[in-house]
């Protein structure tokens, strides 16, 4: 019998609105020539993802153009057309060749208002627009390992009833996102496991992914694989000699 391959580390970067559109570009333009170069994306080991502000995801998907790294959305809309002022809807950023679509940050909660039947419902634009949903899930405060995979396979559970298709779960405690640390190795893995063993048990999203953002950065998804199938980077992909770092850490381990 054949052992299953391992599936590619996924590492994801969301700009949030920290750079200018020429900055945004610029940054691109070397993540583009860092995958198109470095054995461990050309192999195939890991995949890239960016989510850039919208008006620069047109821009940043030419600049990426051949070099492997897909790009995303940070939100969608609920709706797929209509009168939804300032909205941008799935099948516009289908057609323009985004491959993810974020829902449910953090940010988008606590600023926003967003809530538990927007994110599902934003989860389900995506994947009825063939795009996969980066769906944020975590605890608000700061609770035990155990706890904290409690509640977030319940909240994934929750806002994905009903849903087909492969999704990538970041889960990120809302705590220790813009911290100055991640949250601990042990509490990653304890819950990631629990997602993962939750997303195994469900067939309808095969070919799901777990990953985990909050500070996260170089020197930790050795310590936090394989419960964890890639990361979720903020503030620590803006150096692209981070991400360099990350990828020769999985070139070594
Ligand atoms: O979207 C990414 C996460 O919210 C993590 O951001 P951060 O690494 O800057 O805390």
């Amino acid at each position: 019998m054949s052992t299953p391959a391992t599936p590619p580390v996924l590492l994801g970067v969301s700009l949030k609105m920290y750079f200018g559109h020429h900055q945004t570009l610029r940054w691109a333009e070397q993540v583009g020539r860092l995958a198109a170069r470095h054995p461990v994306t050309t192999s195939g080991a890991a995949r890239l993802f960016v989510l850039p502000a919208f008006p620069a995801i047109v821009p940043v998907a030419a600049v990426l153009e051949g070099t492997g790294v897909a790009v995303g959305a940070q939100d969608i809309a609920t709706e797929d057309s209509g009168p939804y002022t300032g909205e941008v809807g799935g099948p516009s950023l289908a057609e323009i060749g985004c491959a993810y679509a974020e829902v449910g940050h953090a940010e988008r909660r606590r600023l926003y208002g967003e809530g538990d039947t927007v994110v599902a419902a934003k989860t389900a634009a995506a994947l009825r627009n063939g795009l996969t949903p980066v769906l944020c899930v975590g605890e608000r405060d700061r609770v035990a390992p155990d706890e904290a995979a409690r509640r977030t396979v319940a909240e994934t559970e929750r806002l994905l009833y009903g849903l087909t298709g492969p999704v990538t779960v970041a889960y990120e405690p809302q705590w220790a996102i813009g911290a100055p640390e991640p949250a601990s190795a042990e509490h990653i893995t304890t819950v990631c496991a629990g997602l993962r063993g939750w997303l195994d048990a469900q067939p309808q999203h095969a070919g799901s992914t777990v990953i985990y953002g909050g500070s996260a950065g170089p020197g930790l998804l050795g310590r936090i694989a394989p419960a964890a199938g890639g990361l979720f980077l903020g503030r620590f992909a803006h150096d692209v000699a981070a991400v360099e770092t990350i990828l020769d850490e999985l070139a070594v381990a």
